[in-house]
């Protein structure tokens, strides 16, 4: 039977330990604020907004609600973020993915001040995750990180297969391994013999977008397998993209869609916008 990577409890001992940060933060007259911009209503950014905004709460740092209508013009986006970058109250800004059609991903997160952009998003945070300097990291592979230390899972000499090469999840989750020192292979859409490289993997990272997709024939016998992935199988019900039930008893250790990688996005955030004020206000 496999390992259970508990996102939940993790996660929770992360806000705790940053709640305590915080409180001695505020005691010293330092109060920490995160901007969160909702442009449309998405039900599922919706979701994640309302909990990023719980756990501010829960933390003590000061949320800043933006709900944008569907239609604002991309300049008046671009606009409140100035404004934003401005007010030097504010520690950290965040646009909720994916933004609507009409509006430029990139320029809009190149547009949030590399110093205040908790989501680590921006070219100048990437580029240092890169060269390996200091720098804001994207949460969800933060988290995964995270999760796989705090369950004392070891990375260096191991090889990690990360499946998906987005620019949020994927490639920085594949640097953040290199800088643990495991080996790393990078699979997608493309790649011809993904099951035999995954059958490789001492350590799986999923972050494919396809509801179940990998099953058990993808999975070495003791491999530690992380499922990025979020989706409604037909009977309503959150799955990844991950087989649980196939996989499990191949695993040693697996991370369960939800209260896995999930919660362990927003408590990165948190530990982002917490550093944030400390590094530069
Ligand atoms: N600006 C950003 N946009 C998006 C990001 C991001 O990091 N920054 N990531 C995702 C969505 N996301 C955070 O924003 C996110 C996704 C999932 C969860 C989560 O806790 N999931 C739960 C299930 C929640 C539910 O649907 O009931 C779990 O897996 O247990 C948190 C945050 C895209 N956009």
């Amino acid at each position: 039977m496999a390992k259970i990577i508990d996102g939940k409890h993790i996660s929770q001992e992360i806000k705790d330990e940053l709640k305590q940060e915080v409180a001695a933060l505020k005691a010293s007259g330092r109060e920490c604020a995160l901007a969160v911009i909702q442009v449309g209503n998405d039900l599922a950014s919706s979701v994640y907004v309302r909990n990023k905004k719980k756990a501010c709460e829960y933390i003590g740092i000061r949320s800043l609600s933006y709900e944008l209508d569907e239609n604002t013009s991309e300049d008046e986006l671009l606009a409140l973020i100035d404004k934003l970058n401005a007010d030097s109250s504010v520690h950290g800004i965040l646009c909720q993915l994916p933004l609507p059609k009409h509006m430029d991903e990139d320029k809009v997160i190149k547009r949030i001040s590399p110093e205040k952009d908790v989501d680590g998003f921006h070219p100048q945070n990437v580029g240092a995750l890169v060269i390996g300097q200091k720098g804001f990291v994207s949460c969800t592979p933060a988290g995964i990180i995270q999760l796989l230390k705090r369950s004392n899972i070891q990375m260096e000499g191991k090889h990690c297969v990360v499946i998906g090469r987005s620019n949020i999840v994927g490639k920085p989750m594949a640097l953040l391994m290199l800088r643990e020192n495991a080996t790393v292979t990078i699979c997608h859409s493309r790649t011809r013999n993904l099951k035999e490289l995954c059958k490789e993997a001492d350590i799986l990272i999923v972050a494919i977008g396809k509801p179940q997709f990998i099953t058990a024939d993808y999975v070495k016998e003791g491999a530690v397998v992380i499922d990025v992935g979020i989706h409604r199988d037909k009977n309503n019900k959150l799955c990844g993209d991950v087989k649980y039930d196939e996989v499990e008893p191949v695993a040693s250790a697996i991370t369960p869609v939800p209260g896995g990688v999930g919660p362990m996005t927003i408590a990165m955030l948190m530990h982002n916008c917490v550093e944030a004020m400390k590094m530069y206000s």
